[in-house]
């Protein structure tokens, strides 16, 4: 097996008195696809944005590509990592919101220009370049001169992804990307996902509640409860053979949920 890309070990974050993650060990292996399912409140989100750095942790290591991501070493000792060491980080990865978080006041294109400009130092042309790669790959290329609140929100979420990939990020990490969408427009970002998960050897960790989708494009699916993994497996064997009395529950719920859906 290769060096993780990704490894928390024993990785604890708490919100006031609550403990969100208790003593979280998880590593993904480069170009692994990975979706993690469980209940509301367990810790799921947090996974994702204590990795893209937008919540800090209480103890615990976390190694992206081989580097401490909350740490760094100084005359080799170990410290927090300071604002430079993070943004280096972040370089790594891609990160796609439930509610899109595109610029308001900025043209798709420019959406997708400007972090590349100004983070990764492009020039304007090439930027744009890159702009009309992935607005093609996401199927939006004739939608680069409107502005977010022109497009309907499967669409902003399109541009998002494609704005995360412009970044040329080795790891995507997707926050329940469909949750905020209609269901008519969950299809359209779902397949972007998928085209991306089969045609790219992009690490992908995903967040979701379309256990369908999970199924499909996931090589590995952690089920969590309480801020830890209480069982994972491929999705053949986690979904058809839970062993765990916690995730058969939840998936029973699941199942019937989905069920309920299609009958109406
Ligand atoms: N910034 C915050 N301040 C205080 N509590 C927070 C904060 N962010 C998350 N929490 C709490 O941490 C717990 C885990 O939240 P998280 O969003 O990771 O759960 P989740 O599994 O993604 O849930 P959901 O499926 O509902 O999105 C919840 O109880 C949540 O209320």
């Amino acid at each position: 097996m290769n060096e993780p890309i990704i490894k928390l070990e024993k990785v604890v974050k708490r919100f006031g008195d609550t403990t969100v993650l208790n003593e979280l060990d998880f590593e993904v292996q480069p170009g692994e696809k990975v979706t993690i399912i469980g209940p509301s409140g367990s810790g799921k989100s947090t996974v994702l944005r204590i990795l893209m750095t937008l919540e800090g942790i209480d103890s615990g290591m976390i190694y992206v590509a081989g580097q401490p991501l909350w740490h760094e070493y100084k005359n080799d000792a170990l410290v927090p990592a300071g604002e430079a060491h993070l943004r280096n980080m972040r370089k790594h990865m891609g990160m796609v919101f439930q509610q899109f978080n595109l610029f308001p006041h900025m043209t798709v294109r420019r959406n997708i220009t400007e972090a590349p400009v100004h983070v990764l130092g492009l020039s304007k042309h090439e930027a744009r370049q890159r702009a009309e790669e992935y607005l093609e790959l996401v199927g939006l290329a004739d939608q680069a001169d409107k502005f977010p609140r022109q497009l309907s929100g499967g669409q902003q979420q399109r541009v998002a992804i494609a704005r995360a990939l412009a970044m040329r990020p080795r790891i995507m990490l997707f926050d329940e990307p469909t949750s905020a969408l209609d269901p008519e427009l969950v299809g359209e970002v779902l397949s972007v996902i998928q085209r991306l998960s089969q045609e790219h050897d992009l690490t992908m960790l995903l967040v979701t509640h379309e256990m369908q989708f999970a199924q499909q494009i996931s090589d590995r699916v952690c089920f969590f409860d309480k801020g830890v993994i209480v069982e994972q497996g491929t999705p053949e064997t986690l979904f058809a053979n839970p062993v765990e009395p916690r995730t058969r529950e939840f998936l029973k719920g699941v199942t019937l949920e989905a069920t309920v859906e299609q009958d109406a």
